[in-house]
């Protein structure tokens, strides 16, 4: 588990050629990091990517590499917390590009703080993004579904601290274990419609574009994390492209309400020969 097998990394996609074809995915969050990995991912599959957040900066950078590869995409702006927005993007992708039959629910907010630190609006920010994002973003999804008497697929972007809870991370873990119980409400709820809700939850899968807040305080990076995942690695990002477009597609027709864990073993590592437990205010500065 080392390594790719060849075929993989030389980039062969997993699932057939077109699978996505004709198909507008809406990703939000998607110009940066894993949520641009995965609208990749589904670009080279065929689908038409919709990439919506704040920054028009990233935006652009995501619209600019999907297109490089040869792929559909555009950049909408949308800040996920606020339903005028939501539905305004929505029709907006849908003039642009056709009307949305996968929605990634990847945008998030998060910054290490502990917890008896963290301001009322800080906690506010982190869940409005994560949580309220999430829901407003599938519901608007959903209803437009619903209309058309169409099928559709939702995909929310969890972290596997939604077990077990995230010292310096309190916030971020609540909302996210939050949205895997909204997973699985919608699914139960959707399914007679046709429409599949799944969650992807990673484990530690480091990139370049890490908000200054979350890079690694370590000076060799989050690399080095590896010695603690029991595969003897990070997370490639495009490993994510993989499970997330298999959850999406018609090969997954029946699968819905579950949790997809990508993480190299990660999350199975507690033992009594873990190492000395280290108090978060002994990790985080005053
Ligand atoms: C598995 C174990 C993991 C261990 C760690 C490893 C890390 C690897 C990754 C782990 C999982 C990753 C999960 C993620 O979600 S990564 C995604 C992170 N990306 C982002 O956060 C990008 C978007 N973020 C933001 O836009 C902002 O950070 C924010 C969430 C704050 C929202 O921005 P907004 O502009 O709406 O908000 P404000 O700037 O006005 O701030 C609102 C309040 O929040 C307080 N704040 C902001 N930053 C901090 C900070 N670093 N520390 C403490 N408090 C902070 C801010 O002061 C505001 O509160 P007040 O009004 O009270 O001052
Ligand atoms: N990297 C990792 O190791 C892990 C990541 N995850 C999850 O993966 C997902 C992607 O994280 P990652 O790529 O690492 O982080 P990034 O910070 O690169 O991505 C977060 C994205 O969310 C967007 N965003 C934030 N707030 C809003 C908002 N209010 N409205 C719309 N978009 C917003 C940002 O775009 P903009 O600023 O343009 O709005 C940004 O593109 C998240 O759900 C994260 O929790 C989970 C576990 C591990």
């Amino acid at each position: 588990m080392n390594g790719l097998p060849p075929a993989l990394a030389a980039g062969l996609a997993m699932l057939p050629d077109g699978t996505f074809a004709g198909k507008t995915v809406m990703v939000t969050g998607g110009g940066t990091g894993l949520g641009l990995a995965m609208g990749r991912e589904f670009a080279r599959l065929g689908g038409r990517i919709a990439i919506a957040s704040r920054s028009e900066e990233h935006r652009a950078k995501g619209v600019a590499a999907i297109r490089a590869e040869g792929g559909i995409a555009e950049g909408i702006a949308l800040d996920v917390r606020d339903a005028d927005q939501v539905a305004l993007a929505f029709d907006t992708v849908e003039e642009r590009l056709g009307p949305v039959e996968v929605l990634i629910n990847n945008a998030a907010g998060n910054f290490p703080v502990r917890a008896e630190k963290l301001s009322p609006n800080g906690w506010r920010a982190v869940v409005d993004i994560v949580l309220t994002g999430t829901f407003l973003c599938s519901k608007a999804f959903a209803a437009r579904r619903v209309a058309r008497g169409e099928s559709g697929a939702i995909l929310n972007i969890l972290a596997t601290y939604v077990d077990g809870g995230a010292p310096g991370h309190a916030h971020s873990a609540a909302a996210k274990a939050g949205v895997r119980n909204l997973t699985e409400s919608l699914a139960i709820e959707w399914a007679p419609d046709g429409i599949r809700v799944n969650a992807l939850a990673p484990g530690l899968f480091p990139h370049d574009d890490h908000a200054p807040a979350m890079r690694s305080r370590r000076p060799d990076g989050y690399e080095a994390e590896k010695t603690r995942i029991p595969a003897g690695r990070v997370g490639k990002t495009q490993e994510l492209g993989w499970a997330a477009t298999y959850l999406c597609s018609p090969y997954a027709a029946f699968v819905t309400g579950h949790m997809f864990v990508i993480d190299g073993g990660d999350r199975l590592n507690r033992s009594i020969r873990n190492p000395e437990f280290e108090p978060i205010r002994d990790q985080l500065p005053d």
